[in-house]
């Protein structure tokens, strides 16, 4: 048996309230590389929160979260290098193309403007918007849109994939795909957290992190 390799993520003790509601009660997660994990609950369980704290958007919490081993807070710029956030909404700006979303995205993660080219249309194809690089996004169907969020997982190479309810407004085959994307990732040593009312059809396990006294 290969020996198991240390956490990318922990968490200790780690609490969170909203309006005096125990959302999140003393979480102790050790978050493993090649991994995937699903957070599920119930609406309003809180897992939108727990995701946002994990990434770093909301400080609205107590205990600890490491990255490798160090406090968030001390190697925010190294964590943040090696993190894909995906948000509830698709995080694509309207009035700019697919395109444009996706160059914008690879000049935060800092991609050559040459090696971005190709990988923008590679991801874009990939996603199954070829044809439409350079429709503005507010005229792309919910769908297409989520889609353009999605492309940006394969611009450059996170560690760990975030990813709350990336299957929203996907349709079938899109789910399909999307599954096996992941699949593939964490198979390559990608590690994914995950929030989805879909039942995931996996080959790899999924393990699974409760909230809402479930
Ligand atoms: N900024 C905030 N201020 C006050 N309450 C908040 C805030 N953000 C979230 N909440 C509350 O926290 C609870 C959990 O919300 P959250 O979005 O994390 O749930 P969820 O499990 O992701 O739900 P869903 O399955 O519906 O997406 C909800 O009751 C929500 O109203």
């Amino acid at each position: 048996m290969s020996p198991s390799l240390p956490p990318l993520l922990t968490t200790d003790h780690l609490c969170c309230e909203r309006d005096s509601r125990v959302l999140v009660d003393n979480l102790n997660l050790s978050i493993e590389p090649g991994r995937i994990y699903q957070v599920e609950g119930p609406n309003g369980s809180g897992k939108t929160t727990l995701l946002r704290v994990l990434c770093g958007l909301s400080f609205r919490y107590s205990g600890e979260i490491c990255w490798q081993g160090q406090p968030v807070a001390k190697v925010k710029s190294a964590y943040h290098s090696q993190l894909l956030y995906l948000g509830h909404n698709s995080g694509v700006k309207a009035a700019l193309s697919p395109r444009e979303n996706l160059q914008w995205h690879a000049a935060l993660i800092g991609l050559k403007a040459e090696q971005a080219t190709k990988a923008i249309m590679a991801a874009l194809d990939k996603v199954g918007l070829y044809g439409y690089e350079d429709a503005a996004c507010f005229t792309l169907s919910a769908g297409q849109q989520r889609r353009v969020g999605l492309a940006r997982l394969f611009l450059g190479d996170a560690a760990l994939w975030i990813l709350d309810e990336p299957f929203t407004a996907i349709d079938k085959q899109g789910v399909a795909e999307l599954e096996s994307w992941i699949a593939d990732y964490a198979a390559n040593g990608g590690t994914v957290i995950l929030t989805t009312h879909h039942e995931l059809t996996l080959d790899a396990s999924v393990q699974r992190i409760r909230l809402g006294g479930q």
